[in-house]
């Protein structure tokens, strides 16, 4: 592994991006406003950044604005003097409040140097060092950045992008990358981290450049593209790309992953996050980086960030809608011939049709077309208009998309639908304004039910097979489902997980083929960074040791559905802090397989609990696996015969022993009786354990093989009981009476009419009395264990928390988009 030369050990068990390969990371300017913002940057540097990466920054705060100020304050002949002062205290205040004494006067002393030549550009020549000038910020920036990383972190430079970036010029920004290739691999210091300026560069005659608005995105892709990086990061102030502008729309949903295309047409249709030249480098045909950009937040680094690559199926699915005003359309029977090639070359307008002469451009751009076109002496139409566009990948194919996009501007005038070349929007050009509601009626139409569901099932035993042979039936009719997609099957030891969803008509043999051997923090390690809107875990294991996992689940937001009875039957004080846990993280934790498979009997009493009554004794036979036992046994056939035909059958624990035992029995107890708003713990349950001590230590298969050990005592219990014309039945028994709770499982003599006695065999029976139903009990009757009942009871949660999380909306935080 690749030692990074810390002055102060860097917390690499944090460190979240790919090791091996460079990596470049962008700070923008409000990330670098304010000394605090500074601090979090140096955080995230200490637990992201390796030392080949390559830091790229913007001028701090709004200091390019200063500078843009002060020049056309230059220009004017007006005075300079007060925004001299605020530009010097400004800087110097992020100096002082940052470095030690030492440094602070070093770079003070340089700053007041370069005070000195901007005031001599701003009188000699402000026109002919306006690069020059707006450069400053970003030179101010990455130089106190990597004096602060010296300080703080390990050893670093800074460099000053003009020293190796060349373009053809300024109005073009096309890379020389061969020669700022070369340039740069002989600027980099080994064993330092880098701190490089953002925005400017310099042409082939030398001269100070800037690329543009936005700049320094654009910078931190053409290096990722220069050296071949893996991931370029734009940390930011917002938390990724969301499938509208959500100041303007607040429904709108982040964008786990986008395709490049998809988001290049973004950036060309009026993203606010993304900028038209951004994606260039790395999507240009040439590039063949591979590199994937990520749009992450400085100010909340826990939040996923968008993650802009080549990916599958699923990521192509994202819809979005943006909008841009201040458009013209522009109408000239010159731009019918070849003077359109030239043109749209020069300005690349949002939309051209060489046949009809038109164009659509920005409004920022007419004076230029004008002097294009006043050379020709043409007549030109300019009408202003906006664009609203549905875009996604190959949406324009999509005829329910297009039909949906139509439908929702029916009342609106629209001058007429187009699509862009690569078929990645439908665009909509109107003659008036797009307005906020307009913007949101569209989203609402086009998006409303696109948030994407990731599926992990873990376990793939008796009940976890079948639970996967239902899945692709249950996805194709279910509609709550729609968006669900099957992406990571967990067995104890392999792990067969694809981010691009795998193929639920073939998931349990490919995981036979393609599993591959897992530790539980790499099944956590790839959740904490899953690109889904939601992510459904479902938990069909017996394990104790994965119900521990549910804690970091939670944590991270994760939903739960679980078979397995560890969790919620674990000690009061575990479970207290997992349900808090899971309320605060907003975790959907459902169970009701914990207790009678699928028969609603938890659903039952949440509905009693939530609607005011209160449970005051709950009985019955709660094991499948016990009643099939008691149901069929006649002395006939040895007892330890029939438990393995059970074992066959499917509806005891893996191992027999946790029914026999009575704890499978003491666990449903314990679930329901929280359920129905008790605080108690397995050890405030009797339990009569029906396995003798000589087979309790046995391994399942010794058990197994000595089973009949247990037929003697079966024997007996059923004769004595035959004698007094009574059977015997395994019940759960739980009261409150006069405040004390009551609760314990045991085997008891019935007689042969009780309600508990006459089950089918396999049932379970649950008597509910509560406030409401006090003298005629609430039953609930069906079978209670079984393949086929489990996996149906599963399919049931699945579908309740879809429909709950397909609606769920996200509080989107915005620092403000710059
Ligand atoms: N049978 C029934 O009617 C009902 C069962 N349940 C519950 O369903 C759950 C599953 O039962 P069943 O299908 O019979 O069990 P099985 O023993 O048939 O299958 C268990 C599966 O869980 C996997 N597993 C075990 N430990 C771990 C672990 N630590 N991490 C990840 N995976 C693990 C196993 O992997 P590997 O193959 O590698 O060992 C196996 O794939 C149990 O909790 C049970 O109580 C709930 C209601 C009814
Ligand atoms: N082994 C259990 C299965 C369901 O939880 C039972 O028999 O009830």
């Amino acid at each position: 592994m690749t030692q990074i030369n810390t002055l102060e050990q860097v917390d690499f068990a944090q460190n979240n991006l790919e090791k091996h390969s460079v990596n470049v990371h962008k700070f923008g300017g409000s990330s670098l406003a304010t000394p605090e913002c500074i601090e979090r940057v140096i955080s995230i540097i200490r637990q992201h950044c390796q030392l080949n990466d390559i830091i790229v920054v913007s001028a701090n705060g709004k200091t390019t604005d200063l500078l843009l100020s002060l020049h056309q304050l230059a220009l004017s002949g007006e005075l300079l003097d007060t925004s001299l002062a605020l530009l010097k205290e400004q800087q110097s205040a992020l100096i002082f409040a940052l470095l030690n004494a030492d440094n602070a006067s070093r770079l003070a002393g340089e700053l007041e140097q370069d005070i000195n030549q901007l005031v001599a550009w701003l009188s000699d020549n402000p026109l002919a060092f306006e690069s020059d000038i707006l450069a400053l910020g970003e030179v101010w920036s990455a130089r106190l950045l990597s004096a602060l990383l010296n300080e703080r972190i390990c050893r670093s430079y800074y460099l000053d992008a003009r020293d190796f970036l060349v373009i053809n010029n300024a109005r073009e920004c096309r890379v020389d990358n061969p020669v700022s290739q070369a340039n740069l691999a002989n600027s980099r210091q080994g064993q330092k981290l880098a701190v490089i300026t953002g925005f400017i560069c310099k042409d082939q005659a030398g001269n100070s450049c800037t690329l543009g608005r936005n700049g320094s995105d654009y910078s931190a892709t053409i290096l990722a593209s220069l050296l071949s990086a893996k991931n370029v990061t734009l940390w930011t102030d917002v938390d990724g790309i969301y499938s509208a502008d959500p100041r303007v729309v607040p429904a709108a949903r982040k964008l786990h992953r986008l395709p490049n295309a998809v988001a290049r047409e973004l950036g060309r249709l009026g993203n606010p996050v993304l900028h038209k030249k951004t994606l260039q480098p790395l999507t240009d045909d040439f590039s063949g980086t591979g590199s994937h950009l990520h749009v992450a937040s400085s100010f909340d680094t826990k939040a996923a960030a968008t993650e802009i690559g080549e990916f599958g199926q699923i990521a192509r699915q994202e819809l979005s809608v943006t909008h841009l005003n201040d458009l013209l359309l522009v109408s000239c029977e010159a731009l019918k011939g070849s003077v359109a090639a030239d043109v749209i070359a020069e300005l690349s307008p949002v939309y051209s049709d060489k046949k009809q002469g038109q164009l659509v451009i920005l409004a920022s751009q007419q004076q230029a077309l004008t002097n294009a076109l006043a050379v020709l002496g043409a007549e030109v139409i300019f009408t202003p208009v906006s664009l609203i566009a549905a875009v996604g990948y190959q949406v324009a194919l999509r005829l329910d998309i297009y039909g949906r996009f139509k439908r929702a501007l029916k009342n609106d005038r629209v001058l007429r639908f187009v699509n862009s070349k690569q078929e990645h929007s439908i665009i909509a050009l109107l003659p008036q304004e797009t307005t906020p509601e307009l913007l949101n009626k569209v989203h609402h139409e086009i998006v409303k039910d696109a948030r994407h569901l990731g599926l992990v099932v873990a376990g793939l035993g008796n009940i976890g097979q079948r639970f996967l042979e239902l899945l692709p039936a249950q996805l194709a009719r279910v509609p709550a489902l729609e968006n669900v997609h099957l992406v990571g099957l967990v067995s104890s030891k392999k792990a067969l997980i694809h981010t691009d969803g795998l193929d639920v008509s073939s998931a349990l043999a490919d995981f036979s083929e393609q599993a591959t051997d897992y530790t539980n923090q790499d099944l956590v390690s790839w959740l904490k960074h899953h690109p889904y809107d939601e992510m459904i875990l479902v938990d069909i294991t017996p394990s104790e040791a994965f119900s521990f996992l549910y804690d970091e689940f939670f944590d991270l937001g994760i939903h739960v559905i679980g078979a397995n009875k560890w969790a919620a039957s674990a000690s009061t004080d575990t479970y207290r802090a997992l349900k808090n846990k899971a309320g605060k993280s907003g975790s959907l934790w459902l169970g009701n397989t914990t207790v009678g498979a699928g028969l609603p009997v938890n659903y039952a009493l949440d509905d009693l609990i939530y609607s005011g009554d209160q449970i005051t004794e709950i009985s019955g036979v709660f094991s499948g696996t016990l009643s099939w036992l008691f149901e069929h046994y006649d002395a006939q056939k040895p007892f330890s015969v029939l438990l393995k035909e059970a074992l066959a059958q499917g509806i005891t624990e893996p191992d027999p022993r946790e029914d026999l035992s009575g704890r499978d029995v003491q666990r449903k107890l314990l679930i329901l009786a929280r359920a129905a708003g008790f605080e108690l713990s397995l050890e405030d349950i009797n339990c009569q354990n029906l396995v003798p001590e000589s087979l309790q230590g046995l391994s399942t298969e010794a058990f197994l093989q000595q089973a009949d050990a247990l037929d003697g005592y079966f024997e007996q219990q059923y004769r004595q009981a035959k004698e007094q014309q009574a059977c015997i039945r395994y019940i759960a028994r739980f009261s409150l009476e006069q405040g004390k709770v009551k609760a314990g499982v045991s085997l008891e003599v019935l007689a042969r009419d009780d309600a508990f006695a006459n089950l089918t065999p396999c049932d379970n029976i649950f008597q509910i009395k509560s406030h409401w139903y006090r003298d005629n009990p609430l039953i609930i009757r069906g079978p209670g264990a079984g393949r086929d009942v489990t996996a149906g009871g599963l399919h049931s949660d699945l579908v309740k928390a879809c429909r709950q999380l397909v609606n769920k909306q996200h509080q989107v935080t915005l620092k403000g988009i710059n």
